[in-house]
């Protein structure tokens, strides 16, 4: 069934300049479409959307209600459009009365690219347009992990590796070794850039400044980095307590020789208290990820084989983790009316075969599919996420 539907008037106050313009084009092919006029400025558009038997609300009814402070992580294979997806949650909470937090936790970030505003800097911008506050983070992983390894180095890690070797304690330095800690910070494995900016996240969140949030939106990196990011909390709590144990240890040996360190004390001091804070941040972290009250991992996808199989895959791991999951977005579906174009019906025969198999898909029939169109031009700045963002969440 084909549904036209028009949408200038939402967007009055956002002074968006949109103009009714029929793109006969986009309209022939069936495709959702944002008409331009040849100025490229836009005031308002008609759309021609689909629904399908299998299309399904996304219950967003239930995500936006309450005002405790919930977090929506949105992942899946690159490409498929979790950005587009995260930011047009994002604005539609803002317009729907939270103040929201949109985070990008993906090192190579679009979130800037997405609302076509400047959000770079790694700390709250915010974002212009909606009704409600709405700020952006792009987390610099970089500088994330920076501070991490000069915490952990100062409390244990190469540098007081070598100091113990040049002290002769030789047995504790090949504990250290056992951690490998060094070699993890040297060439970390993806997923710890992701973990740490998500304990970055809390530190932010701990902060009466930015407590007002109630909703946090996760733009994620793709699949591979989930995956190891779901481990990783448990993995470096581990590390990071063995860290702990072993800077115990060597107080207790060194204190013969205690005054020896005589400086270095408080720093080593400030350096086990940074790494105590961040090891606790981890296992908010992991307690956060399992929290089917707080959080939601929404998986997004395009109907195809290859990115079907991979959300199956990420599904079976999130699952297995205890992570919260129950919406899967299928994006950039070809409607049926496209059907006048010969392309389009063949890739849309190809999509709906894909479709099928989430039906059958043992990870995956259970969840809530929410179908959203592809659209025919790049989905870019408040005005696109909010139109996209009411196709989606509904
Ligand atoms: N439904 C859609 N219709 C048309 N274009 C779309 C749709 N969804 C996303 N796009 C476009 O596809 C491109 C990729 O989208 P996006 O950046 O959201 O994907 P991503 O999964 O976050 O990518 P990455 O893995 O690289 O971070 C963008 O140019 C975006 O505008």
């Amino acid at each position: 069934m084909a549904v036209v539907v028009s949408y200038p008037q939402s967007l009055k106050h956002l002074n968006t300049p949109f103009s009714l313009v029929k793109c006969k084009a986009s309209f022939s092919c069936g495709f959702v479409s944002f008409p331009t006029t040849r100025n490229q400025h836009r005031k308002s558009f008609i759309v021609r959307s689909v629904a399908t038997p299998a299309e399904a609300a996304s219950g967003f009814d239930e995500m936006v209600s309450g005002t405790q402070r919930k977090y929506y992580m949105l992942g899946g294979k690159g490409g498929v459009g979790k950005t587009s997806c995260a930011a047009s949650l994002a604005v539609k909470f803002a317009n729907n009365g939270h103040p929201t937090l949109v985070v990008s936790t993906d090192p190579a970030h679009s979130l800037s690219d997405s609302f076509a505003q400047d959000l770079t800097g790694g700390t709250l911008v915010p974002v212009e347009g909606p009704y409600s506050p709405l700020f952006a983070l792009e987390i610099n992983p970089e500088k994330a992990r920076d501070e991490f390894r000069s915490a952990s180095q100062k409390s244990g890690g190469t540098g007081i590796k070598d100091f113990m070797d040049g002290m002769g304690l030789g047995v504790l330095a090949e504990q250290l070794g056992e951690l490998k800690l060094g070699e993890l910070l040297d060439t970390p494995p993806p997923g710890l850039d992701e973990a740490i900016a998500i304990s970055k996240v809390m530190q932010f969140l701990e902060s009466q400044e930015y407590n007002m949030f109630t909703r946090i939106v996760f733009d994620t990196a793709p699949t591979g980095h989930t995956l190891r990011l779901l481990s990783l909390p448990d993995f470096l709590d581990a590390s990071i307590g063995k860290i702990l144990k072993l800077r115990q240890k060597i107080a207790s040996a060194t204190s013969a020789i205690k005054s020896v360190f005589g400086q270095e004390d408080n720093h080593r001091e400030d350096a086990a208290d940074k790494l105590e804070r961040l090891r606790e941040r981890m296992i908010k972290v992991r307690e956060l990820f399992r929290d089917t009250s707080s959080t939601e991992f929404v998986i997004v996808t395009i109907p195809t084989v290859m990115a079907i199989s991979e959300s199956s895959r990420l599904c079976a791991s999130l699952k297995k983790e205890s992570v919260p999951v129950q919406r899967l977005i299928v994006n950039q579906v070809i409607p049926p009316s496209a059907s006048d174009c010969k392309f389009c019906a063949m890739k849309r025969k190809d999509q709906m075969r894909s479709l099928d198999m989430i039906q059958t898909d043992s990870e995956l029939s259970s969840l809530v599919v929410i179908q959203a169109p592809l659209v025919d031009v790049e989905i870019r700045g408040v005005p696109a996420l909010q139109f996209l963002g009411d196709i989606v969440w509904k």
